[in-house]
């Protein structure tokens, strides 16, 4: 596991950034695993200004980490308008390009089987954009997650409905209980993950995933049994790391 510490939150969203446009670049068919939340806006921020300077996503497919369950795709505090307003309404990538788990579907097993042949089908992910929960989950893999999880239902922590109250007016008994989200299992086939996390608020959930044990009470630190892991952190959230990061 390659750890980066940036000097702040920006520098570090600016080097994740980097970091997709670099794989976008150098990959004929790109297959982008994407993440929702805070930590990600200033990430699609600076994609989005590296696309007006000629950074196309036209050639890259898209696979979400996680939706909530139930919400409609047109729902404003769903991860589907999240994604169009942060990123894919302001490049080229084709809407049917892009898939976020569909929080709408009747048959909540039937739409995690087909996502999963979904992206089997893409070819699987080439690069996993991750952000990490205070409850160490990584999409929606509340604990404990087992490590050969696949996109599945499944019910929110309240510290994680809690976290996420924001989008729904600060309530977070409104925030939905269940959740679609790739499994741990999922998110370990990506060829390259890259997890990203700033804050002083991540620097305890930070350590327990990089120095504690390998455990499915910590879903994040499966992440050191993947090859190719790159994690970035701001100096806040490398703060109570054993090496320093
Ligand atoms: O960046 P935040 O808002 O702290 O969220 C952490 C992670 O938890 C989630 O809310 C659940 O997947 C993600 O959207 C995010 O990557």
């Amino acid at each position: 596991m390659d750890i980066v510490v940036a000097p702040d939150a920006m520098a570090a969203c600016r080097e994740a950034a980097a970091r997709i446009a670099a794989y976008m670049r150098g990959t004929p068919e790109p297959v982008l695993g994407l993440a929702t939340g805070r930590t990600m806006e200033a990430i699609y921020h600076v994609l989005v200004g590296m696309h007006r300077n000629g950074l196309s996503f036209a050639r890259c497919r898209s696979f979400n980490l996680d939706e909530y369950y139930p919400i409609a795709p047109d729902d404003p505090r769903s991860y589907h308008a999240y994604m169009r307003e942060r990123l894919f309404r302001h490049v080229d990538i084709a809407p049917e390009r892009t898939r976020v788990p569909d929080g709408a579907a009747p048959d909540p097993e039937r739409e995690c089987r087909a996502y999963e042949d979904a992206i089997r089908a893409a070819g699987g992910i080439g690069l996993q954009l991750l952000g990490i929960g205070l409850t160490g989950h990584i999409g929606f893999n509340e604990p404990p997650s087992d490590f050969a999880t696949r996109t599945r239902l499944v019910e929110l922590d309240e510290t994680t409905r809690r976290q996420n109250a924001e989008m729904f007016d600060d309530r977070w008994q409104d925030v939905p209980r269940r959740a679609l989200t790739m499994g741990v299992g999922t998110i370990l086939d990506a060829r390259r993950l890259l997890m990203v996390a700033t804050g002083a608020a991540k620097a305890r959930i930070v350590r327990d995933a990089l120095d504690g044990p390998v455990t499915p009470m910590v879903s994040a630190s499966a992440l050191r049994q993947h090859p190719a892991c790159t994690v970035i952190l701001d100096e806040e959230a490398a703060g109570l790391l054993r090496s320093g990061g």
